[in-house]
């Protein structure tokens, strides 16, 4: 599994934990930056190149980090295919999977706590898409998208 992460400076602490946490777990991680926390940088930018790099297929999943995980998964979910979940509990964050087929978790450093952001972060990487009457409902997401991008 490989997954592609980003942040802005709010999220920056978070991510790089993630990584660490990710990467001592032996999964493949790139990261879309930033490159440090210093910098007051814009979430948009950094939620969109997750996004693309998920729908390229560069990456398999992707995890993005701001300070409440909101503003980084609305620029996410503006390409089109992603589903960004912003989650703070480990039942939503196996649900966002399990039934909603997330692509994306955004999650908040300036909301969780490192210990609740590591356990989310492992319960969604290990769930998976049940289908069946769920994928009848995620297609039906995909097909209201295609009705807008027109
Ligand atoms: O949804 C947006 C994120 O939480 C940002 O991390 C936050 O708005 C950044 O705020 P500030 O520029 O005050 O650090």
């Amino acid at each position: 599994m490989k997954i592609g992460l980003a942040s802005d400076h709010g999220g920056y602490n978070l991510k790089s934990e993630i990584i660490k946490h990710l990467k001592e777990k032996g999964i493949e991680c790139v990261d879309y930056g930033p490159d440090n926390s210093l910098e007051s940088v814009d979430y948009p930018i950094f939620g969109e190149k997750v996004a693309n790099a998920v729908i390229s297929k560069k990456v398999d999943y992707g995890i993005v980090c701001c300070g409440t995980g909101i503003g980084i998964s609305l620029a996410a979910n503006k390409v089109p295919g992603i589903r960004c979940a912003v989650v703070s509990d480990v039942f939503s964050a196996k649900m966002s999977k399990a039934h909603n087929d997330a692509n994306m978790l955004s999650l908040g450093e300036r909301v969780l706590g490192r210990g609740l952001a590591l356990e989310i972060v492992d319960a969604w990487i290990n769930t998976e898409f049940e289908g069946d009457r769920h994928s009848k409902r995620v297609n039906m997401i995909k097909e209201i998208e295609e009705r807008y991008n027109k």
